[in-house]
C-alpha cells in the first residue's frame, strides 16, 4: 500500500501540470525574462571585457552594470577597442585613449563625441571584419539597443574563447543563445533538486539540454525528444501545443516555467504521499518518534519513489538515507514479517482447531473402536460360553491331552510328541509308521512342563456341575507309566503344589458347597471302587460310601483306599498301577428356599495302564492281570465306538469298567478323559494308538447334560404315584406274598423311575433314603435292583441265559421304569430258587436278577419303544435283549483275551476291537431275538470272586471287598503303604 502512495510518474505529472496550467503559460510575463536575460548577458559581457581590458582600463565599467553603466562604460570604445586588440592584437591601431584623470568628465561622457566616434568606428570595422555581429553606434547613446552591444561583445568573447581554443575550424557565431550556462543558470535557480534528478537522468537531460542548446531546438525537436523519452503521446502534444506558438528565445523560459510549475506540483504530491505514508505507518502500528523521523521517512518514501521513478538512484543521499532506507526496509520487513506471523497464527490455529476436531474425531473413533474391542470380548465369552453350552448339548465327551516329561534317570533322547498349540500335538513317526507328522488335535494338549494346577484349572468347572446337580466323570487313560496317576493323584510324595485331580476337586467341592451354604446344604459322601482282574472291590475298609463333610476326611479316606490298591511293578512302571481305581463323590444339594433337591455324582477315575503285554514282560499273574487291564480297555473301546458309531447297542456290560463307567459314557453327564502319552521314541506305538483312540474318543456324543433337579411339587406327585404303585403291586401279589425283604421308599422309585443315575440308586439305597429326603416312608417293597457300584460288588457269576424262546410271556407294561423293576422282581420273587440268597443278603443277587429281569424284559418291552427308554432301561434291555451276536461272541470267547491282548501290540488295537465284527448288526436290539446264541454265555468277569455283600449297618454297608480289607498278596499284586 505505502509503496503504492509513493510511485510518482513523472510523464504523468508533467502531463497533468501542463493540463492544468498549460493554458496560463502563456500569460508568463515574458518582458521579465527577456529583462532578466539581456541583464545576464549584459553582465556576462561587461565581465568578460574587464577580464580582457584589466581593472584599470575597465573601471569605468561595473562588473554586473545596470543597461545604463554598460551604455556608458562603453561609450568612450575605449574598453572595445582594447578588448579588441587584446583578441585581436593590433585589429584598432589607434585607440583614443580617455583624458587624464585631471579630466574627468563627472557624467563619463567622452571627451568628445569625435574621439568617442573614432574608436567606435575603429572597432566596429575591426569586428565587423571579423565577422562578428556589430551595433550601431547610436546604440551606446541612451534609447539605443544595448542588447545589440551585448550581443556584439558576447560574440567577440565566443570568438576569443574559440581562438584560445586553438582556432580549429571555422569560428561562426552561434547567435543570441547561451547553450549550457543560460540553461543551468535559470535552472540551477529554480530547482537544483529537479535539475539533479534531470543530471542523473540522462536520457531527459542530455537530450533537452542539447535541444535547448541546438540550433535546431524548435517545438518539434523538442517533443520529439519528449516523446523518444517515452513519456505519453498526450504529454508529447501538450507540449508542442505549448511551445508552438513562442518564439525561440522564449522557449527556454516557458519550459523553464513549465519544469518551475511541475516541481511544484511534483513536491505538493510528495508532501501529500508523505502524509498519506505517515498515516499508513501510523495504521501499521510503527510509531514515528519525532519530527525528525518522520521527515526522514518521508525522505526514505521520497527518495524511494524517485528511485521507482529512474530520477533518483539514492547515492546522492548517501549513506544515512540508505541507513534509513535499510531501517524503513527493516520496519516493513518486520510488518510483513508480523503480517506473516499475524497470518501464520491465524492458520496455525485454523489447523490447531481442525486437529481438535481430527482428535476428538478420532477420539469417538477410539472409543467406538474400544467399545466394539470390549463387545468383541464379551462376544468372545459369550461365543466360549455358547460353544461349552454346545458341547454340553452335544454331550461330546471332552479330552485332554497330557504329555509326560522325560524322568529323571531315564536315557534322554528327543521327544517324539511335540506341542503345537493350546489344542494340538504332533507325533514324529520313523518310516515304519509312514515318515513323517502325525496332527492330533484334542479339546487342551498340556505340554511336559504343565503344572498340576493348570491341568485341573480347565477341569475346575466341572466340579461346580457336580454341584448344579449334573453327573460328572473324569477319567485317566494311558499307557503304563505315561503319568495317569500323577495326574489324578500326585506323585509318591505329595506337596500342595503336586496334589492331583482327586485332591484338588474335593477340595473345591467343599469350598463352593461352603460358599453356598446359605441357600443349599449339601450332603457329600464318597466311595472308593476298584476293579482288579475284571473284579470289583471298595478300597475303604468298613464301609463303601462315607458321609464326609471336609476335604481332609477325604484325603483320609484316599490313604486308605490308595495304600489297598493293587499296585505291581512291571518293566514299564516300578510302580505301576494294576487296577482300575474309582473314587467317586455323591453330592446332595437341598434348596433351603423351594426345598427342591439336587443330585449330583462325579467318578475320579484312574484307569490301570494300557500295555503291550510283551513290553511289559508281563508273566504269570503279572500277564494275567495285563489280559484283564487290555480286555477292559479294549471293551471301553468297544463303548466308545458304538456310542461313535450311534449304535442303539453299546455293549457296555462287556466288562466291569464299562459298567462302572456307564452313567458317565452315555448318560446325560458330563465326561472329560485324560489321556496320557509318553515322550519317548519307543512309546511310539502306544502312543499313537493312545492318540487315535482318545481322537475317536473325541468324537463321541453323550448326549445333553441335564442336572438332576426336581421341584418339590413335582416330587410329591410323583412319591405318591411311586406309593400308590408300590400299593398296587403289593395287592396283585397277594397280602400273602412273600414277605418283603426290604422296604423301598418312594424315592427309590423315583430315582429309578427318572431315570437318574445308578449311582444315585446305589446311594440312595445304601444310605438311608429317608434321612436324605428328610421323609419316612413306610411302605416296603423289595429291593429295586439298579446296575450300580453296589452291582458290581454284589454280582455273582452269571448263569448261562436261557433261550429267548424259554422266557416266559408277560404282560406289556408301559414302559415306566418303576413298572419295569415291579415286573422284574416280580419275577425274581415269583419262586426264582437264588431269592433265597438275595434276601439272605439283604437283596436280590443280582446274578439272578440279571437274568430274570432281562428275561422279562425282552417281553415287556416293544422293540420300537427301545430308544426311548432311559439309558437303565436301555442297559435292562442291553442285558436281556441286547445280547447281540457281538456280545454273546465277546462273553462266549473267553478265548479272545488272549487275542484281544496279542492286539494290543498293533498300533490301533482298540479301534481293531472297536470295530463293529462282521457278523455284528448294528442294531442289536431289532436283530437280537432270533440271533441270540443259545449258548449259555460265559462272563469272565463273573468268574472271579465277586465279594458278598454285607448287611447295612448305621446306615452303610459292611466292608465287602477282600482287597478292601487286605493288602494284596505276596506276588505284589497289592501292596500296602501310602500314597504313591
Ligand atoms: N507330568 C509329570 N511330571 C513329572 N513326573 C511325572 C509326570 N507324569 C508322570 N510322572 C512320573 O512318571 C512315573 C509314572 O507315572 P504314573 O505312575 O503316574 O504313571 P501311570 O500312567 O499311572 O502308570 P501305570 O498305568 O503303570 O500305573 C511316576 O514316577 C510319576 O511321578
Amino acid at each position: 500500500m505505502a509503496e503504492g502512495l509513493l510511485q510518482v510518474d513523472v510523464a504523468s505529472l508533467v502531463e497533468d501540470v501542463l493540463q492544468q496550467h498549460g493554458k496560463r503559460l502563456s500569460d508568463i510575463d515574458l518582458a521579465s525574462r527577456k529583462a532578466e536575460e539581456a541583464s545576464s548577458r549584459r553582465c556576462e559581457a561587461a565581465g568578460w571585457l574587464r577580464k580582457m581590458v584589466g581593472v584599470v582600463v575597465g573601471k569605468d565599467l561595473p562588473d554586473q552594470p545596470s543597461e545604463e553603466e554598460f551604455r556608458l562604460g562603453l561609450r568612450s570604445g575605449i574598453i572595445l577597442c582594447n578588448a579588441l586588440n587584446k583578441v585581436q592584437p593590433g585589429a584598432v591601431t589607434k585607440v583614443v585613449e580617455a583624458p587624464s584623470d585631471a579630466v574627468i568628465v563627472p557624467d563619463g561622457a567622452a571627451l568628445s563625441a569625435y574621439q568617442y566616434f573614432e574608436n567606435i568606428r575603429n572597432f566596429l570595422d575591426s569586428v565587423g571584419g571579423m565577422g562578428i555581429p556589430v551595433f550601431e553606434a547610436s546604440d551606446l547613446e541612451q534609447g539605443g539597443k544595448s542588447c545589440r552591444i551585448v550581443n556584439c561583445v558576447l560574440a567577440l568573447k565566443s570568438y576569443n574563447d574559440w581562438k584560445e581554443g586553438g582556432g580549429r575550424g571555422v569560428w561562426k557565431f552561434s547567435g543570441t543563445s547561451k547553450p549550457p550556462s543560460i540553461a543551468k543558470q535559470f535552472v540551477r535557480k529554480n530547482s537544483e533538486l529537479f535539475m539533479n534528478s534531470l543530471s542523473r537522468n540522462s536520457s531527459i537531460n542530455e537530450k533537452f539540454s542539447d535541444s535547448l542548446s541546438s540550433e535546431q531546438n524548435s517545438c518539434s525537436d523538442l517533443g520529439q525528444h519528449i516523446s523518444e523519452t517515452g513519456i505519453s503521446h498526450s504529454l508529447h502534444i501538450l507540449v508542442r501545443e505549448l511551445l508552438s506558438d513562442k518564439k525561440q528565445e522564449d522557449i527556454p523560459m516557458v519550459v523553464e516555467n513549465m519544469l518551475s510549475k511541475v516541481m511544484e506540483e511534483f513536491e505538493l504530491r510528495l508532501a501529500r504521499q508523505n502524509d498519506q505514508v505517515r498515516q499508513t505507518l501510523r495504521d501499521m502500528g510503527i510509531p514515528s518518534s519525532n519530527k525528525h523521523e518522520e521527515i526522514e521517512i518521508a525522505n526514505i518514501v521520497q527518495e524511494k519513489s524517485w528511485s521507482e521513478n529512474g530520477f533518483y538512484d539514492g547515492k546522492s543521499k548517501g549513506d544515512a538515507l540508505n541507513h534509513q532506507g535499510l531501517v524503513e526496509h527493516q520496519q516493513k520487513s518486520i510488518q510483513a514479517l508480523k503480517n506473516t506471523l499475524h497470518s501464520t497464527k491465524e492458520d496455525v490455529q485454523m489447523i490447531c482447531m481442525k486437529y481438535q476436531e481430527e482428535i476428538n474425531n478420532l477420539g469417538k473413533h477410539l472409543n467406538g473402536l474400544v467399545s466394539a474391542a470390549s463387545g468383541y470380548q464379551k462376544v468372545l465369552e459369550e461365543n466360549r460360553k455358547l460353544y461349552n453350552q454346545v458341547q454340553d448339548l452335544k454331550g461330546n465327551i471332552r479330552v485332554y491331552c497330557r504329555i509326560r516329561p522325560f524322568l529323571p534317570g531315564q536315557p534322554s533322547g528327543s521327544s517324539i510328541v511335540e506341542v503345537i498349540d493350546e489344542k494340538t500335538l504332533t507325533v514324529l513317526t520313523p518310516s515304519k509308521h509312514g515318515k513323517g507328522k502325525k496332527s492330533f488335535t484334542f479339546n487342551r494338549v498340556f505340554g511336559p512342563s504343565a503344572n498340576q494346577e493348570e491341568v485341573f484349572s480347565d477341569t475346575q468347572p466341572l466340579i461346580r456341575s457336580v454341584l448344579d446337580g449334573y453327573n460328572v466323570c473324569i477319567f485317566a487313560y494311558g499307557q503304563t507309566g505315561s503319568g495317569k496317576t500323577h495326574t489324578m493323584t500326585g506323585p509318591r510324595e505329595l506337596t500342595k503344589e503336586s496334589i492331583g485331580v482327586n485332591y484338588r476337586a474335593l477340595s473345591d467341592l467343599f469350598l463352593i458347597s461352603e460358599q453356598r451354604k446359605d441357600s443349599i446344604s449339601y450332603d457329600v459322601s464318597v466311595q472308593m471302587i476298584e476293579i482288579y482282574n475284571e473284579q470289583s472291590g471298595v478300597n475303604v475298609p468298613s464301609a463303601n460310601l462315607v458321609p464326609v463333610t471336609s476335604t481332609t476326611e477325604v484325603l483320609n479316606l484316599m490313604n486308605i483306599g490308595m495304600k489297598n490298591r493293587v499296585v505291581g511293578s512291571t518293566a514299564m512302571n516300578d510302580r505301576s498301577s494294576r487296577s482300575h481305581s474309582c473314587l467317586t463323590v455323591h453330592v446332595q444339594g437341598r434348596d433351603l428356599s423351594s426345598g427342591s433337591v439336587l443330585r449330583g455324582c462325579m467318578h475320579l477315575v484312574d484307569l490301570a495302564g494300557s500295555e503291550r503285554a510283551d513290553k511289559t514282560e508281563a508273566v504269570g499273574e503279572r500277564l494275567k492281570e495285563a489280559q484283564h487291564i487290555n480286555r477292559s480297555l479294549s471293551a471301553l473301546g468297544d463303548v466308545i465306538s458304538s456310542l461313535a458309531q450311534k449304535n442303539s447297542h453299546v455293549p457296555y456290560r462287556n466288562s466291569k469298567l464299562t459298567q462302572l463307567l456307564q452313567d458317565s459314557l452315555g448318560g446325560q453327564a458330563k465326561t472329560l478323559m485324560f489321556i496320557h502319552i509318553s515322550p519317548e521314541p519307543n512309546a511310539l506305538g502306544e502312543t499313537i494308538s493312545t492318540l487315535k483312540f482318545a481322537e475317536r474318543v473325541s468324537t463321541v456324543e453323550l448326549g445333553a447334560a441335564r442336572a438332576n433337579k426336581e421341584s418339590v411339587d413335582v416330587r410329591e406327585l410323583k412319591e405318591q404315584i411311586a406309593s400308590l404303585k408300590a400299593a398296587l403291586m403289593r395287592k396283585e401279589r397277594g397280602e400273602s406274598g412273600i414277605q418283603q425283604s426290604r422296604s423301598i421308599s418312594p424315592d427309590e422309585v423315583l430315582a429309578t423311575s427318572l431315570g437318574s443315575s445308578p449311582s444315585h440308586s446305589s446311594w440312595q439305597s445304601l444310605g438311608d433314603t429317608s434321612k436324605v429326603e428328610g421323609r419316612s416312608n413306610p411302605l416296603t417293597i423289595s429291593r429295586v435292583q439298579s446296575f450300580d457300584n453296589q452291582d458290581f460288588m454284589d454280582s455273582p457269576p452269571w448263569p448261562a441265559l436261557s433261550s429267548p424262546g424259554s422266557m416266559d410271556e408277560e404282560k406289556c407294561i408301559s414302559g415306566d421304569w418303576v413298572d419295569k423293576v415291579i415286573v422284574k422282581k416280580q419275577g425274581g420273587l415269583s419262586g426264582d430258587s437264588n431269592l433265597g440268597k438275595w434276601d439272605e443278603d439283604g437283596g436280590q443277587s443280582p446274578e439272578m436278577f440279571y437274568q430274570k429281569y432281562n428275561l422279562e424284559n425282552s417281553k415287556v418291552y416293544p422293540v420300537q419303544s427301545l430308544n426311548q427308554l432311559s439309558d437303565h432301561r436301555r442297559f435292562g434291555l442291553d442285558h436281556g435283549l441286547g445280547r447281540t451276536q457281538c456280545e454273546a461272541r465277546a462273553n462266549d470267547e473267553p478265548d479272545d483275551l488272549e487275542a484281544e491282548t496279542s492286539d494290543c501290540s498293533e498300533i490301533d488295537y482298540q479301534w481293531q476291537l472297536s470295530v463293529p465284527r462282521s457278523n455284528c448288526i448294528p442294531n442289536g436290539v431289532t436283530s437280537k431275538v432270533g440271533r441270540v446264541s443259545p449258548k449259555p454265555i460265559k462272563s469272565p468277569e463273573t468268574r472271579s470272586l465277586i465279594p458278598q455283600p454285607r448287611r447295612v449297618v448305621n446306615g452303610m454297608r459292611s466292608p465287602l471287598h477282600k482287597y478292601g480289607r487286605q493288602p494284596a498278596s505276596t506276588d505284589g499284586k497289592r501292596k500296602p503303604g501310602g500314597l504313591k
